[in-house]
């Protein structure tokens, strides 16, 4: 959520407002963006899966259209939501994150996971529901944990090999069942680098909707242990002085915003603020 934008549920029996598209290709833009007046595109030959009252911009209501395969539509195209994470109106990319976990959730839990009947959209709340075994199912959030362990001077940044050539991140992952936070981080930088750390701080969270993650952010300083890296998660892990960095991550991820706090508290700096 945002200034400009509020989550709801909203019944999509209820006409007019603003309404986006989902395909394979991520979201149907034109020149104006991703947004459209809804009436004219519930008319365009889409192939809607499910439509979902998802919230408001700028007050007006908004809903997504979560479509089975990308159609053709004169004058639009088809935009991945990471590209509106790099670029342009963040608020804009927080309604499209929302709508994407949205969209996903709902493809994925069409159907009963106890009895495998089909699962309907309740109004009241955001869930799926199966009549027949009384069960609701809710939007699935993957809780992990990214951390920045510092040394000095040095941090300690690892490349996995999905990332983008020469990047170098944080280390993070995903929570297991009986872990709290701070047992995941310590168990997480214990795979990937066989380092130990102390003192953990807690720093902030960003939602990360690739596809459902929300990310806990933390400094954590090393306490001891060489680098032993994981096979096939981590392709490199260094120690960089951090007046020596390595091309880093996208400028609004909590990846960078731990790597840029620390830099700047380290060299004197104006701290940088944590995009919500
Ligand atoms: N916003 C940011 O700045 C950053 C976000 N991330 C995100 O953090 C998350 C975790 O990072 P990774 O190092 O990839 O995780 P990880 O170190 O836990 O390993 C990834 C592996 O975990 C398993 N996995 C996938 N989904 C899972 C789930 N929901 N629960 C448990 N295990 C699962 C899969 O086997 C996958 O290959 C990812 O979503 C990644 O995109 C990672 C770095 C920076
Ligand atoms: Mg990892
Ligand atoms: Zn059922």
């Amino acid at each position: 959520m945002s200034a400009r934008w509020t989550t709801a549920v909203l019944d999509p029996q209820i006409s007019g407002g603003w309404a986006v598209a989902r395909g394979p290709d991520g979201f149907l833009v034109d020149d104006n963006g991703a947004l459209f007046p809804r009436q004219w595109l519930k008319r365009q030959a889409l192939d809607v899966l499910s439509e979902h009252g998802i919230g408001h911009f700028d007050g007006e209501p908004v809903f997504l259209l979560e479509l089975r395969s990308a159609g053709e539509v004169a004058g639009c195209g088809w935009r991945g939501l990471r590209q509106f994470m790099l670029e342009g109106d963040f608020d804009t990319y927080k309604l499209l994150g929302y709508a994407a976990q949205i969209g996903t959730w709902a493809r994925e839990h069409r159907f009963c996971g106890s009895c495998g009947q089909a699962m309907t959209q309740i109004h009241w709340e955001r869930a799926m529901y199966c009549q027949h075994c009384d069960l609701r199912s809710y939007p699935r959030i993957s809780p992990s944990m990214i951390v920045l362990v510092t040394r000095g001077d040095e941090i300690l940044l690892a490349r996995s090999p999905r990332f983008v050539t020469g990047v170098y991140s944080t280390l993070a992952g995903f929570a297991e069942p009986g872990e709290s936070a701070e047992d995941c981080l310590v168990r997480e930088v214990r795979e990937e680098v066989a380092v130990e750390v102390k003192n953990i701080q807690y720093v902030g969270s960003q939602c990360w909707p690739f596809p459902h993650s929300m990310m806990l952010g933390f400094h954590a300083e090393y306490a001891g242990g060489e680098i032993v890296m994981q096979p096939d998660e981590i392709e490199d892990a260094q120690w960089f002085n951090v007046h020596a960095l390595p091309p880093l991550p996208a400028g609004r991820s909590i990846a960078r915003h731990l790597i840029d706090l620390y830099v700047a508290r380290r060299l004197g700096l104006p701290e940088p603020v944590l995009p919500g």
